[in-house]
């Protein structure tokens, strides 16, 4: 399949994007988390197995993976330095762009030769850190990015509807180190299907 291309990174170092627990939204955002979202936001297992269950296909687009300043809020996050591996991906199921992923690995993370996150390419983060046995996930923080914003941007560069698009983010743990994903559904995923009676 031929992917639109995108430079990398798509977030830039800048970002102040507002990450908060869900039940610290306010009223206003608290009524945007429909059912169907908070079933794909607030899903604490592997999104690959559950977007590999819920569609025909499942494809990893690449944007980049490589050592860059990352945001103020991710270096706090991982208690390290302004460096470290990004990989930022479009996952692309029934050849429609379901979700943006911005993963943040500390070198000490990358150089652990049991978890191949150099070695990666295409293949998803998820499939390999899914086996980890040791695996510990943090709690599930979620922001919303307005249609104007820049994943709301790549949301429409996509082809994806104008509208505020939701993500979520947790920490990783595993063989002692810390591994930061964050995750956002595009408006073409199911996230955003709401039921009839929802919408009454
Ligand atoms: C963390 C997971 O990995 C998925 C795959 C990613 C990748 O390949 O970079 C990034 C985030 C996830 O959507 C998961 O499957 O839950």
């Amino acid at each position: 399949m031929r992917y639109p291309s995108f430079s990398f990174p798509v977030i830039p170092s800048t970002s102040r994007a507002q990450w908060q627990a869900p039940q610290q939204l306010n009223a206003a955002e608290q009524q945007q988390l429909t059912a169907a979202l908070q079933e794909w936001l607030l899903d604490s297992d592997s999104l690959t197995a559950k977007l590999k269950r819920y569609y025909s296909t499942f494809e990893v687009q690449v944007i980049g993976q490589a050592t860059i300043p990352v945001t103020h809020n991710e270096a706090q996050w991982l208690a390290l330095d302004e460096q470290a591996t990004v990989r930022e991906v479009i996952l692309w199921c029934d050849q429609q762009p379901m979700v943006f992923a911005r993963s943040v690995f500390p070198h000490a993370a990358l150089q652990q030769a049991g978890l191949a996150l150099a070695e990666l390419g295409n293949k998803p983060l998820g499939e390999h850190l899914f086996q980890q046995t040791d695996l510990s996930r943090g709690d599930i923080e979620v922001c919303a990015f307005a249609a104007d914003s820049t994943v709301g941007q790549l949301n429409q560069q996509l082809g994806g509807v104008a509208q505020t698009v939701w993500g979520r983010r947790s920490r990783f743990a595993t063989r002692g180190h810390h591994i930061l994903v964050a995750e956002v559904f595009l408006s073409a995923s199911a996230a955003y299907q709401n039921t009839l009676a929802e919408e009454s």
